[in-house]
């Protein structure tokens, strides 16, 4: 089958994440997919721009509407943003019937009703991953994951911009303002930021998600909304002193009167995971009847993290166009024909950083005995800890705990040092190994 072709509406921060991720993964989402998917033709004001970034192959025009009318094209990308031309492309784009992907909480948010009818009465699907919390699959979560439960409240950390402006003031005693700049430096904050600061953009998303929820139309005009504008470094101290963090939180909540729909600052106890929430970093804790709570995290803003919605939702909408339509989500996610025969390595090959304690005799020279048997085996040391003497050992000397951190190392070569020191007669407990895993 001939790849999918996509058009592209806005290619700036989000956009041109999109187009060089699809490009980089392609082989890898075609065998997802079931099929190709192509960006063929890309629409931006700035065509120079655009043609620089997808290179001389891919059709450049500055006009939106030639890659709707563009009758090759399933597909229509909106990355623009705003409520005005967004609105029009992309109610003109279903009229046409194209599906539609964007990111667009702002738009979804307020005109999601007029939207969403329209692209039910044309069969088409209208999807919006990367809307919430960026790279976050928290809509496929809501929508799909958690279908059995009567979802009772979800609270999220669900703007990145306003997380890393109270993270930066907080451990760096830095301006409001300076870190204002870097997250526009740094592609978080909206077109205009006071969305962000305001809360504006996180009520767009508690909305988004409130709808999902709990099966009600999207409703923006109901939320109640507060940002971080008025929040004094002084209430961030003392909340710290008495063991909270102060973070902005988009909040929805199931109640026997009616759903609450709120983004306001809120103090949260520091040891719960979300309080631990820092810089752009978004969090969602989703408390469903049956699973109790849930939580989601990751980047919710940035040009390839959200990028990455974006592309799930393309190879979500492929998949009804492949050969098998029946069978849309593969058992394995590949397509079956597409499985890969690459190896799983035995845990020799594997590769990780150790914690190592080793019982050794309190004698001159041990240490460095023990570090160059390692340094001999190629094996690089990040740390080491040695503990007061502390215990009369069996020959009446005293012994101790000899603790080391190395760095990444192939644990076959772990082996083999783990066994020559074994047999060090200085060395004389067993040597514990724990391997270290950073996770970051
Ligand atoms: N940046 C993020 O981290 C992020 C994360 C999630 C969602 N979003 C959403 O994604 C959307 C795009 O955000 P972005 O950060 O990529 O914005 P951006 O400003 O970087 O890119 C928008 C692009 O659209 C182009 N454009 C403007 N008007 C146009 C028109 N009439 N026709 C064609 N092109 C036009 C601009 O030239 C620009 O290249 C917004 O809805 C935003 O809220 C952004
Ligand atoms: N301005 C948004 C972008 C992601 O939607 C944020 O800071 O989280
Ligand atoms: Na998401």
């Amino acid at each position: 089958m001939k790849p999918i072709q996509v058009g592209l509406l806005g290619i700036g921060t989000v956009g041109s994440g999109t187009f060089n991720v699809l490009k980089r993964n392609q082989e890898e989402i075609r065998r997802r997919a079931g099929r190709g998917i192509e960006i063929t033709m890309v629409a931006d004001l700035d065509t120079a721009r655009a043609q620089s970034i997808v290179g001389p192959d891919v059709r450049v025009v500055n006009d939106a509407r030639a890659v709707i009318a563009n009758p090759e094209i399933d597909i229509v990308i909106e990355l623009i943003g705003g409520y005005g031309i967004a609105r029009s492309l992309v109610l003109e784009a279903i009229a046409a019937g194209k599906h539609v992907v964007t990111a667009n909480k702002a738009l979804l948010a307020v005109h999601g009703t007029e939207i969403f009818a329209a692209a039910s009465a044309k069969g088409v699907m209208v999807a919006f991953e990367a809307a919430v919390a960026g790279g976050i699959p928290i809509i496929k979560a809501l929508r799909e994951g958690l279908t059995a439960n009567s979802i009772q409240w979800i609270a999220g950390i669900i703007n990145g911009t306003t997380n890393f402006i109270l993270s930066e003031m907080r451990d760096k005693g830095l301006d409001f303002a300076v870190v204002l700049k870097e997250a526009q430096r740094l592609g978080y904050a909206e077109a205009d930021p006071t969305f962000d600061i305001e809360g504006v953009d996180a009520a767009h998303k508690v909305t988004l998600m409130s709808a999902i929820a709990f099966g009600i139309p999207v409703q923006f005009d109901k939320a109640h909304v507060e940002g971080i504008t008025q929040l004094g470094a002084t209430d961030i101290k003392y909340a710290e002193q008495l063991g909270y963090r102060i973070k902005l939180l988009g909040i929805t909540k199931r109640t026997t009167e009616g759903i609450e729909l709120r983004v306001h600052p809120s103090l949260v106890p520091a040891k719960r995971l979300i309080a631990n929430v820092e810089g752009a970093m978004n969090a969602v804790v989703v408390n469903g009847d049956a699973v109790g709570t849930t939580l989601y995290y990751g980047k919710g803003a940035g040009s390839e993290p959200t990028a990455s919605a974006v592309i799930a939702d393309l190879v979500d909408i492929t998949r009804l166009h492949t050969a098998d339509p029946h069978h849309r989500v593969p058992h394995l996610a590949f397509q079956p024909d597409a499985l890969s025969d690459v190896a799983v390595l035995p845990m020799s090959e594997v590769v990780t950083s150790y914690y190592l304690r080793l019982r050794v005799a309190d004698q001159a020279g041990v240490l460095a005995k023990v570090t160059g048997l390692l340094a001999g085996a190629g094996i690089s040391i990040d740390a080491v800890l040695q503990r007061e003497a502390d215990e009369v050992s069996g020959e009446g000397g005293t012994s101790t705990d000899l603790i080391i951190l190395t760095h990444d190392t192939r644990e076959g070569t772990m082996n083999d040092a783990l066994a020559q020191l074994q047999n060090l007669p200085t060395v004389l407990a067993p040597i514990v190994r724990i391997r270290k895993e950073e996770l970051n």
